[in-house]
Order: structure tokens, then sequence, then C-alpha cells
């Protein structure tokens, strides 16, 4: 039996963890685009979770051409409906064609319907990804489970943890 809240089964990510796991996704990418030489036109991130990894795929790659596109859905861990509150340049990325979409994670996949509307040829990659939103994602590197709260290095600080054996 599981009886704890989403956010208490916790998968944390160190920013040596973000960084291997967004190069194995770069790696994933490499010569898959429409471009000559398999090259990809540009990168958008999706802000602000995907920057870091987009920063690291773009790096990768060697793509200079880095636009961000701002989603708002979530209000800590409670969502409500997402809009987009700041948009790519539509003149360079066009319907989305060798663009790649990049996200830190998908959990239900709303945030990637609304960017999916916005540009429906891009490819959307994201580093992590939960069952509900597989489906809205061409590639990503690791799955886990639904009902598990990812927490990255950005929203988190090292501190003091008491020992297994407390003092009484
Ligand atoms: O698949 P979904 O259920 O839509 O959830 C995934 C999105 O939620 C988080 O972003 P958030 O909206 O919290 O904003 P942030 O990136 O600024 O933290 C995460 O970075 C994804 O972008
Ligand atoms: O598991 C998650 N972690 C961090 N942000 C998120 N936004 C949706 N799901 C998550
Ligand atoms: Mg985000």
């Amino acid at each position: 039996m599981n009886d704890r809240l989403p956010h208490e089964k916790g998968f944390h990510v160190s920013w040596d963890q973000i960084h291997r796991d967004s190069r194995a996704l770069a790696w994933r990418l490499d010569h898959q685009g429409p471009l000559e030489d398999g090259a990809w036109k540009a990168v958008v991130a999706i802000t602000r979770g995907g920057m870091a990894p987009a920063m690291i795929v773009s790096r990768e790659l060697d793509i200079r051409m880095v636009d961000t596109i701002s989603v708002k859905s979530y209000q800590h861990q409670s969502q409500s409906e997402p809009v987009v509150i700041k948009s790519p340049d539509m003149d360079v990325v066009g319907d989305g064609t060798g663009v790649l979409i990049v996200d830190d994670l998908v959990d239900t996949g709303r945030t990637l319907e609304v960017v999916r509307k916005l540009m429906p040829k891009a490819h959307f990659a994201t580093v992590y990804a939960k069952p509900k939103g597989k489906p809205m994602v061409n590639t990503y590197i690791t799955e886990v489970s639904q009902d598990t709260w990812i927490f990255f290095p950005w929203d988190m600080a090292l501190q003091y943890v008491e020992p297994y054996r407390g003092k009484d």
C-alpha cells in the first residue's frame, strides 16, 4: 500500500545527474534533425525548467539559435490551465520544422500540448518523462512513475540530515 502524496515519493536529481542526463539527450538527438547532416535549425527551451537542459543540448549539438517559450501552469505542486505568456520568434521557428523543443520533464503533457499547437512540426525532447505525458514527447532519457515528484537541483540546497540512529 502506498498512501504517500506524490511529492513525498521523491526523485532527487543533482546538478551532476541533470548534466549527464541532458548530455545523454543531446547524444540521442545528434544527427536526427531534418537539415543537412542531420542538423537542427534551432532549440526552443520551455522556461524555466527547460533552460538548463537546453543550454547543455545546444552546447553539445553546436546550435547557436536558441529561443524560449514561457508556459505557466503550476503553482508549487498544484496545476492550473496552462497559458503561453511569452512566445519564441515565430519568423525563425515557423511551424516547428527542424526545431528542438527542450524541457526538463513531461508530467501530464499539458505544457507540451500547448507548445505543440504553436509548433506542430517540432521535435519534443525532455530529460525525464512520466507515463501520462510520454505520448506527447518524441525523445526522453529516463522514465519515472506518475506518483513520483522530481526534485531538481535549482530547487534544492545541501542541508544537515539527522542520522538514522538519533540521540534518543
Ligand atoms: O507535463 P506537465 O504536467 O504540463 O508538467 C511539466 C511542466 O511542469 C514544470 O514546469 P512549471 O510549469 O512548473 O514551470 P517552471 O519550469 O518554471 O518550474 C516542468 O518544468 C514542465 O515544464
Ligand atoms: O515532478 C515534477 N517535478 C518538478 N516540477 C514538476 N512539474 C510537474 N511535475 C513536476
Ligand atoms: Mg517547466
